[in-house]
């Protein structure tokens, strides 16, 4: 039985629809639309791409949108007094500060910089701490993450509750706050990384298995669960000669062709989580603008 293709690129434009809608809404009570800050430091092309498609995306839902391009030369110090100026700014509802930052920044520091109440990428320690703690009407909580469960949720519906999940990777930006959010609606959770004793044994207790490891394809048809729900969070870039002379494909942390004939339903790359992380952004950015406004939180899930 083949799995079920999770459409990430659909749901991630249900989401859009209520964020823009949302926003809408938002803008003639508060007499501003929603206000979102992309901060780029140097000039990695794969993160230039990311960027224009968040201010794009942001322009379409009505928002104000800013884009700061700075030099890779950019110091520590004036990345902060931008920060400054953007918490500053009470028509900005978000800053994402895009990562990586170059090695001569901390970027800890600036992380810790934003204001929580902007903070949309759910990175800052309150809102780290906000979620562990399962406080998630106030939370700003990380838009891959958040994304995920969504996609998670389309198939299962809201509780995990019986459930085994396993999330392979433990970054904060992914694996981490991946766990806290699968805990929450109920599921046990494990957190599995490099160092786990035989991976593959463990991958196949999953019924939520999500894969956040940054490997090429290394989670194999033979690890999953028979029924398993697959969301592969990863996005690697390797060559494919096949397409001709340097060119290059995406694939996830998953064989997904493999999964796909054990799995019940799976995420593909690309067109799975990574619309999802975008459409979050513009979730998230709603969201600030209705907390920092005093008014009730929209919802973005099923
Ligand atoms: N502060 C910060 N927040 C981020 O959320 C953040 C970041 N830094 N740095 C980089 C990563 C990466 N990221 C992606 C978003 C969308 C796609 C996406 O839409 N991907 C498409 C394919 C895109 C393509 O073809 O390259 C897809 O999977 O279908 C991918 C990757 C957000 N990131």
């Amino acid at each position: 039985m083949a799995a079920e293709i999770i459409d990430g690129k659909a749901i991630a434009q249900t989401v859009l629809a209520k964020a823009r809608a949302a926003a809408s809404a938002f803008t003639p009570r508060a007499g501003r639309p929603p206000g979102l800050a992309v901060v780029l430091v140097g000039e990695d092309p794969a993160s230039q791409v990311y960027v224009r498609n968040k201010s794009r995306e942001a322009e379409a839902a009505g928002f104000r949108s800013e884009q700061h391009n700075l030099p890779v030369t950019t110091t520590e110090a004036e990345l902060l007094a931008l920060v400054a100026r953007l918490n500053a700014d009470p028509g900005i509802d978000g800053i994402l500060v895009q990562l990586p930052l170059p090695r001569t920044i901390d970027t800890d520091r600036v992380l810790m910089a934003v204001d929580p109440a902007k903070d949309v990428d759910g990175f800052h320690p309150v809102n780290v701490g906000l979620l562990g703690s399962g406080a998630t009407a106030r939370a700003l909580v990380p838009c891959t993450p958040a994304g995920s469960l969504i996609l998670i949720e389309s198939v299962l519906g809201p509780s995990l509750a019986g459930k085994q999940a396993v999330v392979v990777g433990r970054s904060n930006i992914v694996g981490k706050p991946i766990a806290q959010l699968l805990l929450q609606r109920d599921a046990t959770v494990t957190i599995a990384h490099s160092k786990t004793a035989d991976l593959a044994a463990v991958c196949r207790r999953a019924d939520v298995l999500v894969a956040a490891v940054g490997r090429p394809e290394m989670i194999r048809g033979d690890w999953i669960r028979p029924g398993a729900v697959v969301v592969d969070v990863g996005i690697n870039r390797i060559p494919a000669p096949e397409r001709g002379e340097g060119r290059t494909r995406l694939v996830g942390d998953v064989a997904t062709r493999e999964a796909a004939e054990i799995a019940r339903a799976i995420t593909p790359v690309p067109g799975g989580v990574g619309p999802m992380t975008i459409a979050l952004l513009m979730a998230n950015t709603v969201t600030a603008a209705h907390l920092r406004e005093g008014l009730p939180r929209p919802v973005f899930g099923a």
